[in-house]
């Protein structure tokens, strides 16, 4: 509110210069005021008519009915509503009239301001100024004293009295120094702060003059309590300190990392980030990621809230991958982090590109695995038994009939059942094999029947087709028929009885058109005898059988075989082998083949290893070949000649050692078959291990 307008006594009548004396005594006597405004007949302030005026014309004896217009004072002070206290303060102390005329904009009197009323309402509004000043200080959180000249305490608020743990009487009149020991008033002259502590607390203590009504200085202390500020900046630096390490770790842990909040701004960049992708740091926090860093495509997963690593990506010849990881808080997505890997990048790549290389490769092999690789013409034979086969095999692929395939190991009953499928009509359709012998009894029924979405916990979680679905429109080998639990065999039963079944987890019946081709080395009437096998089973399997004959019993065909092995083995190792010795087609004639063709095959895929000129001689075949048919002596002999011991001797030895080789130790039918007396033979016998005693 305008303080002029608060102390001034309103005015709204004034004298003019044509006002007698009469009229003015009137007037004094009724406003009781002892400056009166004259104006003119406009209104407008011209002068005052004051009490000393009056008493001059009644001293000069004047008639009532004189005028005033000649004693009227025109040098006078005037305010307006916009004067300042302070104005108005120094206004009072020079005026001679000692009131102030308040005039509007204009020139009309509106007010008197006397110098009673003036100091009234100083008066007033200091006591006003006081109360507030008071309540500021009691209710305020700040501590407050005040001093006088000599420093001795003569306020102190409530706050105050409770940070210091002090009650007020004895507070007050005691010396600031005592409260504030660093204050010494001689070097005191503007404001100052100071940090003390009081017992556990620390305090910030503002000290400030002021001017006392004696025109002395005194003191005026406020007190702030900083202990939680000081534990807070404690707390701070620690955060600080933190802070740092892990900005360090980040920055040296991830080749770049960026994370943006929920509405997909960033809140964190790495620098090593911003000097990658060139970026200007200034304008980075807080604006959206799909402005600065689009190509990172962060905001997806901030939808999907799933975390995904992205292909390999390029951007300004950078080749980068994001890992982008949603946040939860509170089952809440709040943001995503993105993690970019760029550092040797070209060596991951590389990995990566040797290993879908070598996936590949396995796809391709395992293809060839679902696809027919052999017909009959790959078998290779000359004996009269194996032609037979073929021919019935040939037959019997025309329908869908079961086949039953029986032999010892490694005869080929494999490539026969590849062949049958060759030439069958679903001859293009999958061949899928399944070792009984080789899947876990508990994965058994998954194998054959696969499984549903969900069948299982855990990764594979996406279902899978079994070997049953798998051959569907083609062949199903079943290897080692002989060797699957009872358990399975009865569902085994059961399928090819009804040719559908449900996969693990499912309950949908699943029809198919599969051909059953089954091999075994083992003797299913003995193990249907023992329990073993399920004889309606067997029945089932048996339907077409074939009986691959063992190669000891089609000694021809080694040579054949031989023949082909080498030519495809120094293709495949890079060897030379040209020709064999006699001695070694000898050796292999003579030796039972319990591994049937896989053995021979090995044998020599291992004498080409050895074998040193392009031609294969006895050394180069296993030993245990070679002591098998009595041919290791002939090795002896080449590589330790005993001097005792001529040649001739030493082919006697392995005639001897041969025919009882031969003829299982009978050493009659061993002297038949050297043409010698059973005692030259016992002679020969005696002196040979003479020899190798020796
Ligand atoms: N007549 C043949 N001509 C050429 N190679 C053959 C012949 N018979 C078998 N083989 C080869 O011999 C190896 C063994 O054949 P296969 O695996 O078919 O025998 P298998 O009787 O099924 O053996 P197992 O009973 O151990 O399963 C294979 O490398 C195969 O290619």
């Amino acid at each position: 509110m305008n303080s002029v307008k608060k102390i001034m006594i309103p005015v709204d009548e004034c004298l003019t210069p044509n006002h007698t004396l009469n009229e003015a005594i009137k007037f004094m006597k009724k406003t009781k005021w002892n400056t009166v405004p004259v104006t003119d007949l406009t209104g407008k302030l011209i002068g005052v008519f004051t009490r000393s005026s009056l008493y001059q014309m009644l001293l000069l004896e004047l008639q009532q009915t004189t005028t005033i217009a000649k004693y009227i004072k025109e040098d006078i002070g005037t305010v307006t509503l916009d004067t300042t206290f302070e104005e108005l303060e120094e206004f009072i102390e020079i005026s001679e009239v000692g009131t102030g005329i308040v005039i509007d904009d204009f020139g009309k009197p509106i007010g008197l301001i006397t110098t009673s009323s003036a100091v009234l309402s100083f008066l007033h509004s200091t006591q006003l100024l006081k109360g507030q000043l008071e309540t500021i200080l009691q209710t305020s959180n700040l501590g407050a004293l005040m001093t006088n000249e000599q420093g001795s305490i003569i306020f102190v608020n409530e706050k105050l009295t409770r940070m210091l743990k002090q009650p007020e009487d004895r507070l007050l009149f005691t010396d600031l120094q005592q409260i504030i020991p660093k204050y010494e008033s001689s070097s005191f002259n503007k404001d100052v702060h100071f940090r003390i502590n009081i017992d556990s607390d620390y305090f910030v203590v503002r000290l400030s003059t002021y001017n006392m009504p004696n025109g002395k200085k005194g003191f005026i202390a406020l007190f702030q309590n900083v202990s939680e500020l000081e534990n807070m900046a404690q707390e701070l630096q620690t955060v600080k300190k933190w802070k740092s390490i892990l900005q360090t770790v980040i920055d040296n842990a991830y080749d770049g990392l960026v994370m943006i909040n929920e509405n997909g701004e960033i809140i964190f960049i790495s620098p090593s980030l911003i000097e990658l992708f060139e970026l200007d740091n200034k304008t980075i926090e807080g604006s959206p990621v799909d402005t600065i860093l689009p190509h990172l495509e962060l905001i997806p997963t901030l939808k999907t809230g799933v975390a995904d690593i992205s292909d390999f990506m390029e951007i300004k010849g950078i080749n980068y991958m994001v890992h982008r990881i949603p946040v939860y808080q509170d089952d809440q997505i709040i943001g995503v982090i993105g993690k970019i890997v760029y550092r040797q990048l070209h060596e991951v790549r590389e990995r990566f590109r040797r290993y879908e290389d070598v996936e590949k490769k396995l796809q391709v092999s395992s293809r060839k695995t679902e696809m027919s690789r052999f017909t009959f013409k790959e078998i290779l034979s000359q004996d009269p038994q194996m032609e037979k086969l073929m021919r019935s095999g040939i037959k019997a692929a025309k329908g869908r009939t079961t086949i039953l395939i029986r032999g010892e190991s490694g005869t080929g009953k494999e490539l026969f059942a590849h062949a049958i499928h060759s030439s069958s009509s679903s001859g293009k359709g999958p061949f899928i094999t399944v070792n009984c012998a080789a899947i876990p009894e508990h994965l058994l029924e998954s194998e054959f029947f696969g499984y549903e979405e969900g069948a299982f916990t855990g990764a594979k979680q996406k279902g899978k087709m079994g070997k049953f679905d798998l051959a569907n429109g083609g062949t199903l080998f079943l290897d080692e028929v002989g060797d699957m639990s009872l358990q399975l065999q009865a569902k085994l039963l059961r399928v090819l009885q009804e040719r559908e079944f449900y996969r693990v987890g499912g309950t949908e019946r699943i029809e198919v058109n599969v051909r059953i081709i089954a091999a075994t080395n083992r003797s299913l009437e003995e193990m249907v005898e023992k329990g073993e096998f399920r004889e309606d089973l067997f029945y089932r399997l048996n339907v077409i059988s074939f009986e691959i004959p063992p190669l000891r019993k089609r000694k021809k065909d080694i040579l054949l075989l031989s023949e082909s092995f080498i030519e495809e083995l120094n293709k495949q190792n890079g060897t030379s082998i040209i020709g064999w010795d006699p001695m070694v087609q000898q050796a292999m004639m003579d030796y039972d083949w319990p591994g049937n063709i896989r053995e021979l095959r090995n044998v020599w895929e291992r004498a080409m290893v050895f074998s040193e000129n392009g031609n294969v001689q006895l050394v180069d075949l296993p030993d245990y070949l070679l002591k098998k048919v009595g041919y290791d002596l002939l090795i002896e002999e080449e590589e330790t000649t005993i001097p005792e011991q001529s040649l001739l001797e030493k082919a006697e030895q392995i005639a001897i050692q041969k025919a009882l080789i031969k003829s299982n130790g009978n050493k009659s039918q061993a002297c038949k078959l050297l043409g010698i007396s059973r005692s030259v033979l016992y002679d020969k016998l005696k002196k040979y291990e003479a020899i190798e005693v020796n």
